[in-house]
């Protein structure tokens, strides 16, 4: 059977594709290529860049390529960007879902692992945040993945062959620990990244995006999680999933880490100095969230190697040094064959 990887050469996408090959399974990426600079397709997997919307195509590829799974990640998924901006989150996100999901049926395609978000939840009532959280997003990134939640239930209530298993990622962090992939946005606001480029003289500062919220040390609190256990994740649902497999599973590590905290954490793994700069808070942002990670551990098996937040800095602290320009960089891992030429 072949799975279908939409959003493959993404940041998340590239390193599950590398660990869905390396467990043998046929693998066959979708990609826009859009947003700058993207990981290489490995050319043991089929390659085809398509969007989303692209319906009748998607179910082209879908037929030729004998899907028989997805894995869903293609997505926006800035927050902050998706307050300033938000019709491109619900046209890609919403809309874009809905066209695969199309695509599916008209394919008889019917089994999905989909990327939610703990950006679903809003501000939690409790902390950790368990699945049964009350979902009340405050930023269009979290409603444009709810609805996408509710779209999937609702399809599992009503088609007998449709089954899906949503994860709702925390903060995915650091890189390969074998060093072949890398995190690289464009334009990059992430947390860790900010901090690497600091580190690596790119930046001058990272600005801390709020300094008052009820927190021991006023920054907001997030729960990091290194990208292979989120991958590993994606493994274990995809060996779960049949039909009318109708779940949600929070994926985090159940701590919790302040900005400032992962500021200083990335000083003690770089060994550098790394100045900041206060800002006012970032609309869109809960002020702390971290999960119960109780139901996936219990139902999947799911169990993270790296635990450790300067294990996952560490991880992508060894990417970053080797790669400063990211991708374009010219290091082993950015040398290999476009991903475009690769289908
Ligand atoms: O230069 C920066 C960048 C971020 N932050 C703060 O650091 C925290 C983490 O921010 P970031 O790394 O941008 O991640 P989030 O906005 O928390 O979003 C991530 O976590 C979401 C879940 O909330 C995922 O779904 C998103 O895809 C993913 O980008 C937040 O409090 C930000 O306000 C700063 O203070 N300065």
């Amino acid at each position: 059977m072949t799975i279908l990887v939409t959003g493959g050469a993404g940041y998340i996408g590239s390193h599950c594709v590398q660990q869905l090959l390396a467990a043998g399974q046929k693998v066959c990426v979708i990609d826009n290529l859009s947003r700058g600079h993207r990981a290489a397709v490995p050319s043991q997997a089929s390659f085809f860049q398509l969007d989303l919307s692209e319906t009748d195509e998607l179910i082209d590829v879908m037929k030729s390529q004998r899907i028989e799974k997805v894995i869903h990640f293609a997505a926006l998924a800035y927050v902050g960007e998706s307050v300033e901006n938000p019709l491109p989150y619900y046209a890609n996100n919403t809309a874009g879902t809905l066209s695969l999901l199309q695509a599916m049926r008209q394919s008889r395609v019917s089994q999905i692992v989909f990327s939610s978000t703990c950006a679903t939840y809003g501000i939690p009532e409790t902390i950790p945040v368990t699945e049964e959280s009350a979902q009340s997003p405050i930023n269009p990134y979290g409603w444009s993945k709810l609805f996408i939640e509710q779209i999937l239930t609702d399809c599992a209530h009503s088609y007998p062959n449709f089954g899906f298993i949503g994860l709702r990622y925390f903060n995915v962090a650091g890189c390969a620990i074998n060093g072949s992939l890398g995190e690289d946005h464009s334009p990059e606001t992430h947390l860790i990244p900010n901090c690497l480029n600091t580190a690596l003289g790119k930046q001058s500062h990272v600005t801390i995006l709020g300094n008052d919220y009820p927190t021991a040390d006023g920054t907001c609190i997030r729960d990091y999680i290194h990208v292979e256990d989120i991958c590993q994740a994606h493994l274990l649902a995809l060996n779960a999933l049949t039909p009318q497999a109708n779940r949600f599973y929070n994926v985090g590590l159940s701590s919790g880490f302040s900005v400032l905290d992962v500021v200083q954490t990335t000083e003690q793994v770089t060994g550098r100095a790394i100045p900041i700069e206060y800002q006012a808070r970032r609309p869109g942002d809960p002020p702390v969230l971290s999960a119960s990670h109780e139901k996936i551990t219990r139902e999947l098996g799911w169990s993270p190697r790296h635990t450790s937040l300067t294990e996952i800095i560490e991880s992508a602290w060894n990417w970053f040094q080797k790669h400063p320009d990211g991708y374009q960089s010219k290091g082993p891992a950015a040398s290999s064959s476009e991903s475009g030429e690769n289908t």
